[in-house]
């Protein structure tokens, strides 16, 4: 067995791992980044790019079979799966390519490949044959997938995200369980490419929404497109052959069917990788699900007598925002402090956001609704504003008006603090809304910035009047707002 002793050693060559990396060799040469799976992070392999990829080619289809809806004739439009799934894989691949490419600036001999776990507190075993001995660690070792046993009689028909983009061709039909941020992305579009697609859920989640009107909203809107029952009953799961057989209550007539698909797609959650990592020689206090206690500005860990680590956890490891920025972002902060530690820094973190790829496009901002229901809704502090895309100028002209925008602020300061966007293109909204709100504005600031006409953005405007109006600090805008333009 090859020893080592290092400064700092990262676990997880991902997009947290790469940015701690940078960030921790700036303070020594002795950094070495671990890694026990396939380099090129799971955001460009099978996570982020590839699911937008699949996305634009779902969206250029749907955009041919809707052009009727403008007087555009399009006569027959065929998705060719074995193209769709090539292109995919070719800009996967040049994702994953530049990757690489950002890698080679490591030094081959601060790179380790080999499944790492801890021996004690300084003491990593690297694979079988490398010990590493370091002052300072840092865990970034993701997450993956996660489902209910019952799922494993699909046996091989049994998949995951990752396995969708390995595929040469799309299936006939799917069974996608678990209608959240990845069980949509995906689900719509294979459906827009011609796949047969059901989508159950437990519970009523749906997405990432917490508030209930914006939920419903999306709920009915999704429906008119492809079937989804965020609480469904579903009585059986087998395998058939090639089949994968499910007998299922049906939402809308309450009867029992029973059909066949080639897969069933488990999108039911992901789990931190804190499981194989040997965390009980690590010394660390952890919570009820293995995750080490950290503290959020300094992504430094806790001993198990709840004094300082010299173990810092990053990205989606550590499981509170398990999002590609948050991962860089965090990253940067565990790696720049395990170059300092014992001084730590205090790194700045943004206001929460995130954004899901469907269509109508689902976003959250800030401090979540059923928090600020929890914080703020008994001492009738929180104001809420709404706006439908329904009759909104800009969403009618592009045919694109589905959606309900809710937003939240403090009575008495005006201050924004949140929003749930289900709408067309709200990916951009959502960025102005966060940026507003790290600037600490008020509604009635907001409604003073420019607005240009007609975009979709007005209709964020006719939240933030409702809003203002609600916080008792302007007008309610009962009729046609006289100052806008047509179908503002
Ligand atoms: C289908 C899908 C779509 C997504 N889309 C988006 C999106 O559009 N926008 C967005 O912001 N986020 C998206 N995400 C989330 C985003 O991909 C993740 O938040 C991000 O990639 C997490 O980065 P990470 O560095 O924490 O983990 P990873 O990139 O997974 O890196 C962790 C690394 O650690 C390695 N590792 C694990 N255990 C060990 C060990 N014991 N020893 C050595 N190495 C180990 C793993 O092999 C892996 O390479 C998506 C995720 C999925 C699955
Ligand atoms: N656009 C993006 O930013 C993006 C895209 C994909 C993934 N991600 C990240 O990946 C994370 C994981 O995504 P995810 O979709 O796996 O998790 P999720 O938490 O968003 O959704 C899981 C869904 O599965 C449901 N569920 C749980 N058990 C079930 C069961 N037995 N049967 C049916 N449904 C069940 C839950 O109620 C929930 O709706 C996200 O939280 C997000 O951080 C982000």
């Amino acid at each position: 067995m090859q020893q080592r002793e290092v400064d700092i050693a990262i676990i997880g060559a991902g997009s947290a791992g790469l940015s701690a990396w940078h960030a921790a060799s700036k303070h020594s040469d002795r950094v070495v980044l671990i890694e026990g799976g396939e380099y090129g992070t799971t955001c460009a392999r099978v996570g982020c790019m590839p699911s937008k990829l699949l996305i634009a080619a779902a969206e250029a289809a749907h955009q041919a079979r809707d052009a009727g809806g403008f007087g555009i004739k399009v006569i027959g439009v065929e998705v060719d799966g074995r193209a769709v799934m090539a292109r995919l894989k070719q800009e996967r691949d040049g994702f994953v390519g530049r990757v690489f490419k950002s890698m080679q600036r490591i030094p081959e001999a601060n790179r380790l490949q080999g499944h790492a776990r801890f021996e004690d507190p300084h003491t990593l075993r690297v694979g079988e044959h490398t010990r590493v001995k370091a002052r300072n660690i840092v865990i970034a070792t993701g997450s993956r997938s996660t489902w209910p046993k019952m799922f494993d009689a699909a046996g091989d028909r049994l998949i995951i995200n990752d396995d969708v983009f390995e595929w040469d061709d799309l299936p006939e039909s799917i069974a996608v369980f678990g209608p959240g941020v990845i069980g949509l992305e995906l689900g719509q579009a294979l459906h827009r490419l011609g796949v047969r697609l059901r989508v159950f859920g437990v519970g009523g989640a749906l997405g990432p929404f917490r508030d209930a009107k914006v939920r419903e909203a999306a709920d009915a809107t999704f429906n008119e497109e492809f079937y989804v029952d965020p609480d469904a009953r579903v009585e059986k799961i087998e395998r058939d052959g090639d089949a994968v057989v499910i007998s299922f209550i049906e939402r809308q007539s309450g009867e029992t069917l029973t059909e066949r698909f080639d897969y069933l797609l488990a999108a039911t959650g992901r789990r931190p990788n804190v499981d194989r990592l040997d965390l009980e020689n690590a010394n660390l206090a952890l919570d009820d699900k293995g995750v080490p206690h950290f503290n959020r500005f300094t992504l430094q860990c806790r001993n198990t007598d709840d004094g300082p680590s010299h173990v810092f956890i990053a990205g989606d490891a550590n499981q509170e925002l398990p999002l590609l920025h948050e991962a860089n972002s965090e990253g940067r902060i565990a790696g720049d402090n395990a170059g300092r530690f014992p001084e730590l820094r205090a790194g700045r973190r943004n206001v929460p956001l995130a954004i899901v790829f469907s269509e109508p496009q689902m976003a959250t901002v800030g401090e979540g609704y059923a928090e600020l229901e929890k914080r703020l809704g008994g001492c009738d502090c929180l104001a809420v504003g709404e706006a439908s895309f329904a009759d909104q100028g800009r969403a009618v002209v592009m045919r694109q008006n589905r959606g309900l925008m809710r937003l939240y602020a403090e009575h008495g300061s005006g201050q924004f603090l949140g929003a749930e966007l289900f709408g067309p293109r709200v990916e951009h909204m959502a960025h102005l809304l966060a940026w507003a709100q790290e600037q600490k504005l008020s509604i009635s600031e907001m409604l003073a910035m420019p607005w240009y006409h007609p975009v979709l953005e007005e209709g964020l405007r006719g939240a933030l009047h409702d809003l203002n109006a609600n916080l008792q600090l302007g007008p309610a805008i009962t009729e046609r707002c006289m100052e806008c333009g047509p179908g503002d």
